[in-house]
């Protein structure tokens, strides 16, 4: 029986994941890899110098040895390409820190895996270096500042809405737990696509938000609020499932969108 976080991948092949970070996003993500009881969770990859490097999985992030997990231990990023066989990885989904996208990069075209990149605040320079180096390593890559299929949708509506309100203002609300950066790479997203000039947003910072943003459109006679939130961290791991079976087999750069339009296929 499908579960919701693994419902939008139902049907495609079973994977071997590579999860890195392991806070708040890449526990939800390992989570859902085991949940899904189909794809396998074949490393996790930690930051060189973490306290946690070859530290068994299950201890490190529950305190105890737990037989639902498996027997893993976390590998320091700089000995992936030795500790990890070709083959071993189809896919490796980075929930760390954005400085380490390149080097993800070059170590997924090592060890002849694909990449999605889940972290967030890269320039466009960044991310047309990241393409270029997944074309001439032949590895395909998913960059996804949001993973949810939802907010990709909105942008889509929005996009639609300011074509044909083009008298109208809109403005950006979103809402995220305290230590999040303001304001979020998506907010940025969904300016583009509204693209109608300078899109005022405005950003809260609150516990027990996970991430919600709001589009609110006027044209003085109709009001339109459009709002997505994310409830659960789960859903970031959904959308990074859905991305890791789109981009297996596949090489260059994708976008979320790419990855939505083939869920619609
Ligand atoms: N694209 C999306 O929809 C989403 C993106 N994210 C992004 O994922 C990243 C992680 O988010 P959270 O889990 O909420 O943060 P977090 O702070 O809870 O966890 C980050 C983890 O990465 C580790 N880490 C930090 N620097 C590292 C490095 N250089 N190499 C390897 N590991 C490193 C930390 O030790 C920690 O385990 C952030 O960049 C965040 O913006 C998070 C949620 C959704
Ligand atoms: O880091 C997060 O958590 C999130 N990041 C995304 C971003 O930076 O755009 C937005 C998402 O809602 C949560």
């Amino acid at each position: 029986m499908p579960t919701d976080q693994n419902r939008v991948h139902e049907g495609r092949n079973a994977m071997k994941i590579a999860v890195c970070g392991y806070g708040r996003a890449g526990k939800a993500m390992i989570e859902s890899i085991l949940e899904s009881n189909e794809h396998e969770l074949s490393a996790v990859l930690c930051r060189d110098g973490s306290e946690n490097a070859s530290g068994n999985l299950s201890e490190v992030l529950y305190g105890e040895r737990l037989s639902r997990l498996p027997d893993l231990s976390i590998t320091p990023m700089s000995e992936a390409v030795q500790a990890l066989d070709p083959g071993q990885v189809d896919v490796v989904v980075d929930f760390s820190h954005k400085d380490s996208a390149l080097s993800f990069v070059e170590m997924c075209g090592i060890i002849h895996s694909n990449l999605v990149i889940c972290t967030t605040g890269h320039s466009p320079e960044e991310i047309a270096l990241v393409g270029e180096l997944a074309t001439e390593k032949s590895i395909g890559v998913v960059y996804a500042p949001n993973l949810t299929v939802g907010i990709n949708l909105l942008m889509e509506f929005v996009a639609k809405l300011s074509k044909v309100f083009g008298d109208a203002s809109f403005e950006i609300l979103e809402k995220h737990p305290p230590d999040k950066a303001k304001p979020t790479a998506t907010a940025g997203l969904i300016a583009r696509s509204i693209g109608n000039g300078e899109i005022p947003v405005h950003s809260i910072r609150l516990d027990g938000f996970v991430g919600v943003h709001e589009v609110v459109a006027s044209n003085g006679l109709e009001r339109i609020v459009v709002s997505h939130e994310s409830l659960s961290r789960g859903a970031f791991a959904c959308g990074a499932l859905a991305a890791a079976a789109f981009v297996c087999g596949k090489v260059g750069l994708y976008t979320m969108e790419d990855v939505v339009n083939d869920l619609g296929e």
